[in-house]
């Protein structure tokens, strides 16, 4: 484990000083009327890190914790409506990228993002802080993004600071097999960190062993430089209760940037915040198939009983 800390910014912020008492955060993601994944899951992860949650729909999902029913997609036009809507009135902090459907919402969303840090320059404010969770194929096989948008979501992550790929999303992004072993998702990830120039939060949970390790992986700062990989380890829960982590993690991680030094310490505080959602999601009680995780763990735990 190297604990040095990744320097990589892709865009000038300028030297404002980015410590808000209350972070504003952005979730721009799908639905899960049960609460569990996309945008209702990044409100609560905001929530939870004492961040204001504002959130944007690419596409409404019928789901609940037995998976994906249907998807319907408003398009990229009322999009573009929503997200200026919130950019024209709020000073955004960061953004979290979720489920973005498919490849005129993600265009559509990487214009945006280009026309707000236009903007904020121009009044010399820094851009707002950028997490893309890739999402592409929800844990019950349903697709929630279309088959051709993967180069989009590839031109979208460029303008990330931080992609969260599970190890099926990595493999997608690097154009490769899906690993099977941690060493080869970290090589893989490695490789996609360094040839794309982006940081990357690998996320371990679809491995199996004792452990459910993430990594961040930034390139290094100059041609010559070694890439920076800062490991967090943590003990695997035994639980059917893992819908909708990954949203919940990326949220966390935009929540807590703006709240801390640099993206390691906001990743590591992220994922030891999700390691108690997931060990305290089981007294939850909601659906009954793969249930949610409890962002509240923290804040006012279930009574046991
Ligand atoms: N059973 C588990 N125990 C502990 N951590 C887990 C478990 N399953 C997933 N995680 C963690 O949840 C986060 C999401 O991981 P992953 O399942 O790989 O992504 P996704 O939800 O996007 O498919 C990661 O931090 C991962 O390490
Ligand atoms: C609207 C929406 N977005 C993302 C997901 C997938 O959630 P994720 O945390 O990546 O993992 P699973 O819940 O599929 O395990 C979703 N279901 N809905």
């Amino acid at each position: 484990m190297t604990l040095a800390l990744p320097q990589h910014a892709p865009a000038p912020r300028g030297d404002r000083p980015r410590r808000p008492s209350r972070p504003r955060v952005l979730s721009i993601a799908g639905t899960d009327p049960t609460g569990g994944a996309g945008i209702q899951a990044d409100l609560k992860s905001f929530a939870a890190h004492g961040a204001y949650g504002m959130a944007v729909t690419t596409a409404l999902v019928a789901q609940n914790t037995h998976g994906v029913r249907s998807v319907h997609v408003p398009g990229p036009a009322f999009l573009r409506e929503q997200l200026d809507a919130v950019s024209d009135d709020v000073e955004i902090d960061a953004v979290k990228i979720g489920m973005v459907a498919d490849e005129a919402n993600a265009r559509e969303i990487g214009a945006w993002l280009d026309a707000l840090a236009t903007a904020r320059t121009d009044s010399g404010l820094p851009r707002p802080w950028v997490v893309l969770d890739p999402v592409m194929v929800a844990t019950s096989g349903h697709r929630l993004l279309d088959a051709g948008a993967e180069q989009a979501v590839r031109d979208l992550a460029a303008r990330a600071d931080v992609v969260t790929p599970n190890l099926p999303e990595l493999a997608v992004l690097a154009g490769q097999d899906v690993a099977t072993t941690w060493d080869d998702a970290l090589h893989q990830a490695t490789s996609y960190a360094t040839t794309s120039d982006t940081v990357v939060l690998l996320k371990g949970g679809h491995l199996t062993g004792a452990t459910s390790p993430d990594a961040l992986v930034a390139p290094g700062t100059t041609p010559d430089a070694a890439p920076v990989v800062t490991t967090f380890d943590a003990a695997r829960v035994h639980t059917l209760h893992t819908h909708g982590t990954g949203c919940s993690l990326s949220a966390a991680l935009a929540a807590l940037r703006p709240q801390r030094e640099g993206w390691a310490e906001a990743a590591r505080d992220a994922k030891a915040w999700l390691t108690g959602a997931l060990r305290a999601g089981s007294a939850l009680r909601v659906g009954t198939g793969r249930g949610p995780v409890d962002h509240l763990h923290a804040v006012s735990p279930v009574a046991p009983g």
